[in-house]
């Protein structure tokens, strides 16, 4: 929709009632940036101008502006400039200080008109092996209160529990990775020569130190040369010489891996006595 020049003017007074001098300054020199050649529009098709009710100016408007905006002068008036914004009498102005009126430079906060600094952690809620400065960032790490990272875990401050391991001392030179070395020796650690059949009647005849079988899920395993690396102790494992050792195991460690650890101790398969 186009309005003709005239409309534009007759609006614009309309905004004179409403608007205050510092935006009708604004608005004045925006129209009179803009060339008012396109804007008296004849263009074919081009809609009549919408019925606009015409308000007399009030003083407020000069002739001299009301002139300006319709373009009947040419010349460009030295008020063209656009106001500054906010005004200087404005209401933006009015709260601030006379200071930074005056000044752009902004007054410095003195200590009291600042925000006062979070309180200080109580040495009631420390803990040993915690520090202030940890306590206070666990909460931004989301760890426990108390805890940190970087701090020793409140665990190891604690004597360790000597009854919760029932592993037994190893002698010297009986360590897991001595075994692992006993067994890539090639030495012979069955004291069979072919793996066989084994009855349970068989098996339990192998139910000495120093000849100890003991069957783990089908499996008969030769367990003397094992038995002093065994962690548990040997007398553990003497419990289950000369028989099917499978649920004892499994109740004991069932992660442990059996199979690997007793490969090169397999003498046979338990079967059922015939
Ligand atoms: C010949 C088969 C067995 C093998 C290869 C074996 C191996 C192991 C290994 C590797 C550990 C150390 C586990 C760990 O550090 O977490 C261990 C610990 C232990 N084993 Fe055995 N074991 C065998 C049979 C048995 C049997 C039959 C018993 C019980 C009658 C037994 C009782 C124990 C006990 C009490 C521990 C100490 C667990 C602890 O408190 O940490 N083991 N065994």
């Amino acid at each position: 929709m186009l309005f003709d020049l005239h409309s534009h003017v007759l609006l614009l007074d309309v905004f004179t009632f409403t608007c205050n001098r510092d935006l009708f300054g604004y608005l004045r020199s925006w129209t009179s940036s803009v060339p008012s050649l396109g804007l008296t529009s004849s263009l074919p098709g081009a809609q009549p101008a919408p019925n606009i009710i015409e308000v007399p100016a009030t003083e407020e408007d000069d002739e001299d502006d009301a002139a300006t905006l319709r373009g009947d002068d040419e010349d460009v008036h030295i008020d063209d400039l656009p106001p500054a914004f906010p005004s200087l009498n404005g209401a933006q102005r009015a709260g601030s200080s006379k200071e930074t009126t005056s000044s752009t430079i902004p007054r410095i906060l003195t200590d009291s008109e600042l925000m006062p600094p979070p309180p200080l952690p109580g040495l009631a809620s420390r803990r040993p092996g915690t520090s202030s400065v940890s306590s206070a960032s666990s909460s931004f790490l989301l760890v426990p209160s108390g805890t940190s990272s970087l701090t020793v875990p409140l665990s190891t401050l604690k004597p360790p529990n000597k009854k919760a391991t029932k592993k037994v001392a190893l002698a010297p030179g009986h360590g897991p990775l001595d075994w692992a070395n006993l067994k890539k020796s090639g030495k012979d650690l069955r004291g069979v020569d072919t793996l066989s059949r084994i009855p349970m009647s068989v098996l339990k005849q192998h139910n000495k130190r120093d000849d100890a079988w003991s069957a783990f899920n089908g499996k008969v395993y030769n367990i003397t040369p094992y038995l002093p690396y065994h962690p548990g102790g040997e007398k553990e494992l003497m419990r289950v010489a000369g028989r099917d050792g499978s649920k004892l195991f499994a109740l004991t460690h069932g992660w442990v891996n059996i199979d690997y650890m007793l490969d090169e101790c397999l003498v046979g398969f338990l079967v059922p006595d015939s």
